[in-house]
């Protein structure tokens, strides 16, 4: 579940009128999702997702992620577009929480990616980067690798109770990172999460992208090592060589990547294998057994990253040389 406020049937009637969304037919609570409280909405005039912004949303991050969605649908992009009420804002209150009303996306997304999807995730991917240019504001990643050396202050030894060594390989790969870590790759805005939980499809067709909440500006390459390290792997964190290849060549058939960017690969991506197997490992140490929310898998980020620093070549990624 992933309803941590609830909001009055007054309230939300009161605020659909606010958007001129017509009128108040039904909502419900949407179960997934682990940051904030959604709700799906149905008016007279269509259906609508409710956000309710809850703890790690920064609010004064907000109008980042709301003037992004609204460039990007500008530049042709499939993704939510929010609503602006009567006063021309996006942002409000309901609950006691800030929150914002966006369209709603057609579409289910993938639980068992096939080779297509990738090469759909890649292209998509290359298609928000491009977009992505033309977007005037800024927001620096706050899961950097400034920010992962924050994370692990904060995990200390801890991270030996998730399993015994972790301490230790998190402190040899972040000092690997702080040598290696690439500074002059081409940047620009990236979603930062591009997991298939946060991709619709209606059939093999990419239908959109949402959950825009940790959309930064950071280098456009590493954005594609999330996404490899999202969609690559199997459910034992076997790595998939031809659905790697389908990403890379999907993203490089709009946008190739520079000869600095590919031979980063492999760099960027134990860097982002890191910084997810970092806000795992937090989110599994300071979550309650019982919750209700229960956290990701911070060991299938180990394995993955163990994969990765065993990689020689950007070849192993499907990343043949510049020719
Ligand atoms: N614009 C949208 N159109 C259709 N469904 C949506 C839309 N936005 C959110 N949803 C639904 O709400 C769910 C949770 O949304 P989202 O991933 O943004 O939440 P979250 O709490 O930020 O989750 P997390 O960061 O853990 O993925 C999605 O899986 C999807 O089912
Ligand atoms: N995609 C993240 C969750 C936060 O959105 C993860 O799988 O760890």
């Amino acid at each position: 579940m992933a309803v941590y406020t609830e909001v009055t049937d007054d309230d939300l009637a009161h605020l659909i009128a606010e958007y001129g969304l017509g009128e108040l037919m039904s909502y419900k609570g949407i179960a997934e999702g682990v940051e904030n409280t959604n709700y799906m909405v149905h008016t007279s005039k269509g259906t609508f997702i409710l956000t309710l912004y809850e703890r790690r949303v920064n609010t004064a991050d907000l109008p980042y992620f709301m003037g992004l969605l609204e460039h990007l649908n500008k530049e042709g992009v499939s993704c939510p577009l929010p609503v602006r009420n009567r006063n021309g804002e996006v942002l409000t209150e309901i609950s006691g929480r800030t929150a914002a009303i966006v369209t709603f996306l057609e579409g289910v997304w993938v639980r068992r990616p096939k080779t297509v999807h990738c090469h759909a995730v890649g292209r998509a991917l290359a298609e928000l980067h491009l977009a992505g240019k033309s977007f005037p504001m800024c927001r620096s990643n706050a899961l950097g690798l400034a920010g992962w050396h924050d994370i692990n202050e904060r995990l200390g030894a801890k991270a030996d109770e998730i399993a015994p060594g972790l301490a230790t390989l998190i402190n040899y790969e972040l000092a690997y990172l702080d040598r290696a870590w690439p500074k002059t790759l081409p940047t620009g805005v990236i979603h930062a999460d591009l997991f298939p939980d946060n991709v619709f499809f209606i059939g093999e067709k990419l239908s959109g992208l949402i959950d825009f909440y940790f959309a930064c500006n950071d280098a456009s390459a590493y954005d594609l090592a999330i996404a490899l390290n999202a969609w690559c792997f199997e459910t034992d964190c076997a790595f998939n060589a031809t659905k790697a290849r389908a990403l890379v060549t999907g993203y490089q058939s709009l946008r190739p990547l520079t000869a600095a960017e590919r031979l980063a690969f492999p760099v960027l991506a134990r860097g982002a294998a890191l910084r997810f197997l970092l806000t795992r490992a937090l989110d599994w140490l300071h979550t309650d057994r019982n919750a209700l929310v229960k956290p990701h898998d911070p060991i299938a980020y180990v394995r993955r990253l163990r994969f990765h620093q065993e990689v020689t070549s950007p070849g192993e990624y499907g990343l043949e040389p510049a020719a």
